[in-house]
């Protein structure tokens, strides 16, 4: 990965970056989508979340991120019970995780480099500190010779791979993916997962949902599969982020 003296996550004597106790949640009058889910996420831990589409994999990042609340339970995030958390308050908190969406939401106006300089610029850093970090990402990621290109001008990979640059850019302490390898090829999909895995040696809690169990297998970290609403753990795999 790109080597930047940008922060690294601390993982000492930090608190957990996610707790979800007692988690409920459905859409509108639709059937439950996750009952009494109950999730640690030790800081600097590494997970994939697994399960069959529609299990509510997705629904649960939502959560996590607080674009949605749970009808019932409690979710903390780093230490803070973040469950009632007010609106005005999310965006800050926000920008303590790496958010990979499945549909990637980009910013089609702005360049490659302005999408990954995004986050940087809200954090109050200047262009001149965070250019070169700017495009050495870009070119790790592949997008070396696409800086200036707009999004709607890259391939669905490109776009893919543009969207966690943008993600992983402030070296978050917590990065939570929705299938972030599934719009590039096989080889692709392994360089990007090691891109993980270092911003997890580094002290990172990463969290990646997948409907791809043997990924998660070769990578091997501790899988949690959703299944009729319920989280439960698999066995723990061999590989060397576990
Ligand atoms: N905005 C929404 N309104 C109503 N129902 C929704 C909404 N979003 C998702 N659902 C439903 O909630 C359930 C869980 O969906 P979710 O997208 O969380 O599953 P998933 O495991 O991420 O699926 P996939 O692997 O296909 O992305 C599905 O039955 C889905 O149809």
């Amino acid at each position: 990965m790109p080597n930047s003296t940008r922060r690294a996550a601390d993982p000492d004597s930090a608190p957990d970056s996610v707790r979800l106790r007692g988690v409920g949640f459905g859409y509108a009058d639709q059937p439950a989508v996750l009952r009494d889910v109950n999730l640690i996420l030790p800081q600097g831990s590494f997970h994939f979340l697994t399960g069959p589409s529609g299990a509510g994999k997705s629904s649960l990042l939502r959560l996590l991120t607080l674009a949605a609340r749970p009808q019932t339970g409690r979710i903390t995030l780093f230490g803070q019970d973040v469950t009632e958390l007010p609106r005005a308050a999310v965006p800050a908190l926000r920008r303590r995780m790496g958010v990979i969406f499945q549909d990637f939401r980009l910013l089609d106006h702005l360049t490659a480099f302005d999408n990954v300089a995004l986050p940087l610029t809200l954090a109050g850093e200047r262009p001149a500190d965070f250019g070169a970090d700017v495009e050495e990402m870009l070119r790790w990621v592949g997008l070396g010779g696409r800086m200036d290109a707009l999004p709607p001008a890259l391939s669905g990979g490109e776009k893919q791979r543009l969207a966690i640059a943008r993600a992983v850019i402030t070296r978050p302490r917590l990065i939570l993916a929705d299938e972030p390898t599934g719009s590039v090829d096989r080889a692709m999909g392994e360089k990007l997962m090691r891109l993980f895995q270092s911003l997890h040696k580094l002290g990172a809690t990463v969290l990646i949902a997948t409907h791809d169990e043997a990924l998660a297998e070769r990578v091997g970290a501790t899988v949690l599969r959703l299944e009729n609403g319920r989280l439960s753990q698999a066995a723990p795999a061999t590989g060397e982020a576990a």
